[in-house]
């Protein structure tokens, strides 16, 4: 039994001149679930999250979440609507703490601006309260109690990241958009954030992350869908995506077909 769509895709599009970035792809990912979107460097990954998030607009085709159009809505319109995302290249504010960094992501709920929540002003100041003890609670979901009070910017790389999804789930999501979020991490970094992934699932957060780490993907995700020159090639559970004579070709010229034995490098 498959649940409803949380996000539903419908032929998809984006050209940069005559260079079809995402090509007329379909896409759904189900209330509930952890999927993937994998595929060579340059195939439209983040492309997609790009105009998912509303960075980009599309050339052609539809974005639907939760049942209602977002495709002409802004970013901040969009992430009101339930969609969070983390980025490829982090950015976090360095120099400020790693629990304003979360109160920051906070502020859809809490009302007010950036400015307000970080100089503690006016009307703001009783929410701010509820507003510390939740962005506690988030450190110490992600692991991070530790480090509350110390500079973003002096974290570890895999802190920061975690930090990062922290900073995400501060705006409590529907759907959490993760641009590879295990890169750069050691193993054991790597192993804490595959953790901390499975315990959002059980937490019924929706993800869709796009990630080089095969070995994590193949572990850890429902679905994956493989892009191509901005096309869909593959779609499924991993071991009939790790199969598919498609996706060995697309990767061949890269890391060949051994890059989808899910085995650790
Ligand atoms: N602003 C842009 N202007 C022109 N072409 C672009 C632009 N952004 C992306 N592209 C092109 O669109 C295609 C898809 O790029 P995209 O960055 O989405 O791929 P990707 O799958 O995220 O790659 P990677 O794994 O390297 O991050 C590539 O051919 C890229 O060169």
């Amino acid at each position: 039994m498959s649940a409803a769509p949380l996000l539903n895709i419908k032929g998809l599009t984006l050209r940069y001149g005559g260079l079809a970035a995402v090509e007329d792809l379909d896409l759904i990912v189900a209330e509930g679930a952890l999927d993937a979107l994998i595929g060579p460097n340059g195939a439209g990954k983040t492309s997609l999250f790009n105009l998912i998030s509303g960075l980009t607009r599309q050339d052609d085709g539809e974005i639907w979440l939760g049942g209602a159009r977002i495709d002409r809505l802004s970013p901040s319109q969009r992430a009101r609507r339930g969609l969070a995302r983390t980025f490829q290249n982090l950015r976090l504010f360095t120099e400020t703490t790693a629990i304003e960094n979360v109160l920051v992501g906070m502020h859809l709920h809490v009302g007010g601006s950036l400015l307000e929540i970080l100089t503690r002003f006016g009307r703001f100041r009783q929410a701010e309260r509820a507003a510390v003890d939740a962005a506690r609670e988030l450190l110490a979901f992600v692991g991070l109690s530790s480090v509350e009070y110390a500079p973003a910017g002096s974290l570890s790389y895999g802190d920061q990241r975690r930090l990062e999804i922290a900073r995400a789930l501060a705006a409590k999501p529907k759907l959490l958009l993760l641009d590879e979020p295990a890169a750069g991490m050691n193993p054991a970094e790597t192993a804490a954030l595959r953790l901390l992934l499975e315990k959002l699932r059980a937490q019924k957060i929706s993800m869709l992350l796009v990630e080089h780490d095969m070995s994590l993907v193949m572990r850890l995700c429902d679905k994956i869908t493989v892009l191509n020159f901005g096309r869909k090639i593959a779609e499924g559970p991993p071991d009939a995506v790790r199969a598919n004579p498609a996706v060995i070709e697309a990767y061949l010229g890269v890391k060949g077909a051994a890059h989808f034995r899910g085995d650790a490098a």
